[in-house]
């Protein structure tokens, strides 16, 4: 027997992985104060904590890609060194990450291949296949081997990208966030399955996630994290979810979503009739997609990603140029370019921040200011920014919308994830809004947070804008929008008033099915 299918069949056992007193720092800042997490061989294990709490610094310091400015891991009780990712490898620990890392062109099979460190120069496909299938066999994750991965589902993807994982015998397996890409079905397949595994003993599992409900239904221990300190924890069976919420903000008061007022009159703001575009690859991305959206109303678009919403949300923000289609504000032919968006109030929020909206280097006050930049009285000359102005603006930003940021003067970079959104939401939301158009604006945001977004969404279309809100998050479509309509496939498969349809009906149409 070769050495890859000996490894294969002795079934390997979940390990147990600990940090002990883990500190880092940034410059000035600790990002990470003394954690010790104890990881038992076998349990499901969730990490929770507010925006910038320092979850990912701590997975980093266990996956090598940082290295901790004091304390040490230890695998099954003993002290290990992880200079790097790959030495965490060697001892077993994987991480699975929100954005898929699979060859898109390549099948799963390839995918696993070449994924492992030994793969020979002249593979023999016969016996990687044997190999392959007698691994499939100790797995309860089944995904076709031999299709392109560009033809698989996300929650395909997401199975593969763990087989990976497990297929290179990692034993531990940090998750961030691996349901954010998913349908709720099969978010709850995939965590089915992972339980499934470390209720038997083969797996051990670490997820960041900010769902509760996932927390609940799923993991048997939690830690949660408060500023770089580690604050509470333990059998989530003993934790109420508002235990588990007061350990991450404390006596922080969460904002209460206002009531969705109906007094306002309602009126066609605007439409996009007979929409196509083609994506990157010049594939066909949108087709004949028509939308309507009121005053005071939220539409929302509900679907899986990938099925033509990031194109939708660049050409109505003049970032992708459509190959056929109209746009009309008020009823008049509208472009969306800067002099229009700014006389029309149109407002828009990207996906990825950092990379769509921000300049990485940039501080967070500049960041905040992109928006106002050439107008009194941040300028008062153009081509000059007044940085006082830009500093007093972004000080009431920050303070209202709770970005955590050691100064104004801090590049923009350096802030979580959850931070960069919030800031430049901030920007987006803080004039008179007409038309709002945000896509997934509270990805990978903590739950505080997703409550204060959502709220000034609300707030937003009930003083009259037309909202139109991307979201691969079931939930919030139906906590916000009056209408709901589905993309599948680049077009508008379904549409309803929220209030006549329901999450399974939502989730039939995501996942492809015609209604
Ligand atoms: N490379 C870095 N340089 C400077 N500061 C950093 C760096 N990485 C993280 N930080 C800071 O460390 C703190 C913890 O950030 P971290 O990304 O670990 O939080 P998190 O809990 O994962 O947040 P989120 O839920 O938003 O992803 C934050 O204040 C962040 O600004």
């Amino acid at each position: 027997m070769d050495l890859a299918a000996h490894r294969h069949s002795t079934k390997l056992r979940a390990i147990g992985v600990e940090t002990v007193g883990m500190s880092k720092s940034f410059g000035g800042l600790t990002a990470l104060d003394d954690v010790s997490l104890k990881v038992k061989p076998g349990s499901f294990h969730a990490l929770l904590g507010e925006n910038g709490a320092g979850k990912s610094t701590l997975v980093k310091c266990m996956m090598g890609f940082y290295q901790p400015t004091k304390g040490s891991v230890l695998v099954n009780g003993s002290e290990v060194s992880i200079p790097n990712p790959r030495a965490a490898h060697a001892h077993g620990i994987g991480m699975v990450y929100q954005h898929f890392t699979l060859v898109p062109s390549l099948t799963a099979a390839e995918n696993l291949v070449i994924s492992r460190a030994n793969t020979p120069a002249i593979i023999d496909w016969k016996k990687e296949h044997q190999t392959l299938d007698a691994f499939l066999e100790t797995t309860p994750f089944k995904v076709p081997l031999d299709k392109p991965v560009n033809s698989l589902s996300a929650g395909e993807k997401q199975k593969l990208e763990i087989l990976k994982q497990l297929y290179l015998d990692q034993r531990f397996l940090i998750l961030d966030e691996p349901t954010s890409v998913l349908t709720p079905d099969e978010a709850d397949e995939v965590l089915g399955l992972l339980r499934g595994m470390t209720d038997a003993g083969d797996l051990t599992i670490l997820m960041i996630s900010h769902k509760f409900r996932e927390v609940t239904a799923f993991a048997d221990a939690v830690t949660v994290l408060r500023r770089g300190r580690m604050v509470g924890g333990g059998d989530v069976a003993n934790l109420s979810v508002d235990d588990m919420s007061h350990m991450m903000i404390g006596d922080t008061t969460v904002r209460e979503r206002g009531a969705r007022e109906t007094s306002l009159e309602k009126k066609l703001k605007l439409e996009v009739v007979g929409l196509f575009a083609e994506d990157d690859e010049l594939l066909p991305a949108l087709e004949a997609v028509n939308l309507k959206v009121h005053t005071g109303e939220i539409l929302g678009i509900a679907g899986v990603s990938g099925n033509g919403q990031s194109e939708l949300i660049e050409t109505l923000s003049g970032q992708r140029i459509p190959s056929d289609g109209r746009f009309f504000v008020d009823g008049k032919p509208y472009e969306p370019e800067r002099k229009q968006m700014d006389s029309l109030k149109v407002f828009g929020f990207s996906e990825e921040p950092l990379r769509n909206a921000a300049v990485p280097r940039m501080t967070v006050a500049e960041n905040m200011a992109f928006r106002s930049f050439d107008k009194a009285p941040i300028s008062p000359f153009k081509g000059w920014l007044s940085p006082t102005p830009i500093r007093k603006k972004a000080r009431e930003l920050i303070s209202s919308y709770r970005v955590k940021t050691p100064s104004t003067d801090e590049p923009i970079e350096n802030l979580s994830g959850g931070n960069v959104q919030r800031a430049i939401l901030a920007r987006e939301l803080s004039g008179t809004v007409e038309i709002l158009i945000v896509a997934n604006p509270c990805f990978g945001l903590d739950f505080a947070s997703v409550a204060e977004i959502r709220a000034q969404i609300m707030d937003q279309r009930n003083k009259g804008a037309a909202v139109l809100l991307v979201s691969e998050d079931l939930d919030e479509i139906l906590e916000l929008a009056d209408i709901v309509a589905v993309m599948s496939e680049g077009r508008v498969s379904f549409t309803s008033p929220i209030a006549d349809t329901d999450r399974a009906k939502i989730g039939h149409a995501m996942a492809g099915h015609q209604s």
